[in-house]
């Protein structure tokens, strides 16, 4: 059994307009993911990649796609509860709440309303010397959790997002170029982090990435025209 498999993975534009042609931006394409492995997913700019990640997250209204986690098929879940363990790191890092450590914590109140059965009831809710032990982690030891995250630089920005979505302890990460913006050291932290986690949990981890090869990754993924090919250099 496939840790994460995907199949038939389609994202098609204009299928609604009646005076609009569709436009194919991939259709027909397969992966699949092993448990506690890194793949990165590269291909040239405006390929589709992060329209791939968001159609895994099901997050793409244009997108779809046949996806099984842990022998379970994504029909059996809801897409709230499909995204806590399918979950998508955009790249554009978005921080709503008013401090980091409201930020860091934004998941963990979801399970307290409408979503109340689900999984993140049961994750226990990291303690204030928990979170600051990831960012210093992520090399953040000078962003105090009462900071507005607005004030950080956007590199900063990317790392909190990260330590957001790991918290969550998802069994799929789908990373959208989280160490873009980030000088190399930085990328290492990124990088070291997500090995670890990938090591102790399980999680799998799908990476965009434009930057040279780390060595992290077990196979690289390349994107172009349409077409999902193993291997390729940058
Ligand atoms: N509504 C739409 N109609 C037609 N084409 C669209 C629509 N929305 C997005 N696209 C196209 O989809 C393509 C894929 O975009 P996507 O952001 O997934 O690429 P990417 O490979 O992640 O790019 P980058 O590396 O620059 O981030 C782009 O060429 C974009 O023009």
């Amino acid at each position: 059994m496939e840790y994460f498999k995907a199949e038939d993975l389609s994202c098609v534009f204009g299928q609604d307009g009646p005076n609009t042609q569709p436009k194919i931006l991939f259709s027909g394409l397969s992966l699949q993911l092993g448990r506690g492995e890194i793949v990165d997913l590269i291909g040239p700019s405006g390929s589709g990649k992060s329209h791939l990640l968001t159609a895994l997250a099901m997050l793409d209204p244009d997108a779809c796609a046949m996806m099984d986690l842990e022998g379970c098929s994504c029909r059996d879940f809801n897409p709230q509860e499909w995204r806590r363990q399918v979950v998508y790191l955009p790249q554009r890092p978005t921080l709503t709440s008013r401090t980091v450590i409201g930020s860091l914590l934004l998941g963990f109140s979801f399970g307290r309303g409408r979503f109340s059965r689900s999984s993140v009831n049961s994750r226990e809710r990291p303690s204030p010397l928990e979170l600051r032990k990831g960012l210093d982690v992520l090399g953040l030891q000078d962003v105090e959790l009462d900071r507005n995250p607005l004030s950080l630089s956007v590199g900063q920005q990317a790392r909190v997002c990260l330590l957001r979505s790991l918290l969550l302890k998802p069994k799929v990460l789908l990373s959208d170029e989280v160490d873009a913006g980030l000088d190399s050291d930085s990328a290492t932290m990124v990088a070291c982090l997500l090995e670890r986690t990938s090591k102790s949990t399980g999680m799998a981890v799908l990476r965009v990435r434009h930057r040279d090869a780390d060595g992290l990754a077990s196979r690289t993924l390349r994107l172009e025209q349409g077409s999902l090919s193993e291997g390729g250099a940058l």
